[in-house]
Parts: structure tokens; C-alpha cells; sequence
């Protein structure tokens, strides 16, 4: 029996200006079970691509998640369910933990007139009205990946790039309410060890039947990493994208 794809992206096209495409006719599928490696050169469109698919840039053509418009989701339940993640997180004002509020704030306040009938554990947590953001699942994922607790009352400023982005992470993770992660370049600024540990965690996560997240779409530059953690391999180009058989490098 055919299922419904999670993601489907129909002919989808970007401009920098009029006449002036980035890509066109990306079309793709992505199901349940897949971590699909983003690949192309600098300035191809990689980043541009993950904010039309979340809705955050102006786009031409269709993305549909689970067989429906976002629009049809409501905008911003739909981004809480197929959730960009930016690459560089340090322009954020106040703290991390300000941050986390503010995201939970949010989902708490807006999944209260989602149309959407998935469960997520961002309508679960509407029926506490005070949540007890001190024992949040994302402290626990960031202190697995090396992030000290007091990290989360310092300002973003004064986080090094790699604390920044494996919190930013750490809370995507964490509020459980995405089935679709699209990671920008999720580990550029780690080294190595740290960079392994959140590859295995956000692979065991699409693995399980525990888990909500259900995909990902990762941008990277190193073949090795898209080796490790890819199930399918995307090259992008101006005139839309192509399946590999495998990670091909950049
Ligand atoms: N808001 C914008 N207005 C005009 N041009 C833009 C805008 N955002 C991105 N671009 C251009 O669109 C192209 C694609 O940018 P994008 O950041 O998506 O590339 P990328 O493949 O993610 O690059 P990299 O691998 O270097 O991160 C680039 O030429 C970029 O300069």
C-alpha cells in the first residue's frame, strides 16, 4: 500500500531577481526512515533551498508535508513540524535559555489554534500552562554533546560557535515537535569527537519508533560526514536537484 510521502517538493524555483534564477525545478520526495544529503558547491542554493521548504523565504512552486499545503497547516505549526535550523545561531539576542522560553512560548500559543490533528509535544505541553523549563529534554541533549548548564544563561555573543550551534540543535531536538529537521551545515563550527556524538544521536533518533522526528535533510561540504550519516544523497544545481547512488564529495 502507497504511503503518503512526508515531504514533496514540486517544481519548486528560486530567484535572486527576476530572470535571475538559483535553481529550478527541484523536485524530490522524501519518506520516512530518510536522511537525504544535501550537496552542492558554494552558493548553489543549499540554505536557500531548506528556508523555501520551511516557508521563511518567498518561493515559486510546491512543497507539500503530508500531502498538504502549509498553509493548510497553519505556517507556524507547519514550521514546527518541518524545522529549519541555521548554521550560525549568534545573532540570537539574550541567552539560550531565553531562547528556549521563547520558542516553547511560542509553540505552546500558536499549536492552541492549530488545525493539525498530529500529535506533537508542543500541543501535549499546552496543557501545562507553566512548563518546567528547568528539566527540558534539551538541557539533557546538550549536556550529552558537552554543553555545561550554565552555558544557557550566558549570552549568545559569548558562546563560541560550536556551543551556539549544538544548543541551537540541542533545542530543535529537544522540543520534539519537528518530524522534519533541515540542518544547515549542523556541525561546521565542532570537532570532531563532538561532531560524531551528534551524528549518532540524530541518526538514532530518526531510527526510532520512539521518536516524532521521523527525517532529515543535512546539508554538509564533507563527503565523509555524508558517508556516515546519509541514507540518500542530493546534488543541487541551477536546474534542479539530482539523486546520487552514493556521496559522491563535493
Ligand atoms: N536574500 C538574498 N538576496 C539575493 N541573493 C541571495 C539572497 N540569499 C542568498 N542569495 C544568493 O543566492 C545564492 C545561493 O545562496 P545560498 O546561501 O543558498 O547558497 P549555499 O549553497 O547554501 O552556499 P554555501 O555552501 O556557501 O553556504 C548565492 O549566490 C547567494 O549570494
Amino acid at each position: 500500500m502507497a504511503t503518503t510521502p512526508i515531504l514533496e517538493l514540486k517544481k519548486l524555483a528560486w530567484y535572486k531577481e527576476k530572470g535571475q534564477p538559483v535553481f529550478t525545478d527541484v523536485n524530490l520526495v522524501l519518506n520516512e526512515g530518510d536522511i537525504l544529503v544535501l550537496q552542492g558547491k558554494s552558493g548553489s542554493g543549499k540554505s536557500t533551498l531548506l528556508k523555501c521548504v520551511s516557508h521563511l523565504n518567498i518561493y515559486e512552486g510546491e512543497v507539500l508535508y503530508r500531502g498538504q499545503k502549509p498553509q493548510q497547516h497553519g505556517i507556524p505549526t507547519f514550521r514546527t513540524r518541518v524545522m529549519y535550523v541555521p548554521q550560525r545561531p549568534s545573532m540570537l539576542p539574550g541567552t539560550p535559555r531565553d531562547f528556549l522560553r521563547t520558542v516553547y512560548t511560542f509553540g505552546v500559543h500558536k499549536s492552541s489554534s492549530a488545525s493539525s490533528k498530529a500529535a506533537s509535544a508542543v500541543s501535549d505541553a499546552l496543557r501545562s500552562s507553566e512548563p518546567d523549563l528547568s528539566r527540558h529534554e534539551a538541557f539533557e541533549i546538550a549536556e550529552f554533546w558537552g554543553i555545561d548548564r550554565e552555558l544557557w544563561d550566558r549570552s549568545w555573543t559569548n558562546l563560541s560557535g560550536g556551543e551556539a550551534q549544538r544548543i541551537v540543535l540541542a533545542i530543535a531536538v529537544g522540543i520534539a515537535s519537528a518530524e522534519v529537521l533541515l540542518l544547515d551545515e549542523p556541525t561546521s563550527a565542532l570537532d570532531s569527537e563532538s561532531s560524531s556524538k551528534v551524528e549518532r544521536h540524530l541518526a538514532a533518533e530518526v531510527k526510532s519508533p520512539d521518536s516524532k522526528l521521523k527525517s532529515i535533510v543535512w546539508i554538509t561540504h564533507s563527503p565523509e560526514q555524508g558517508q556516515r550519516v546519509g541514507t540518500r544523497f542530493i546534488r543541487i544545481t541551477s536546474g534542479g536537484v539530482r539523486e546520487e547512488e552514493t556521496d559522491p564529495g563535493v
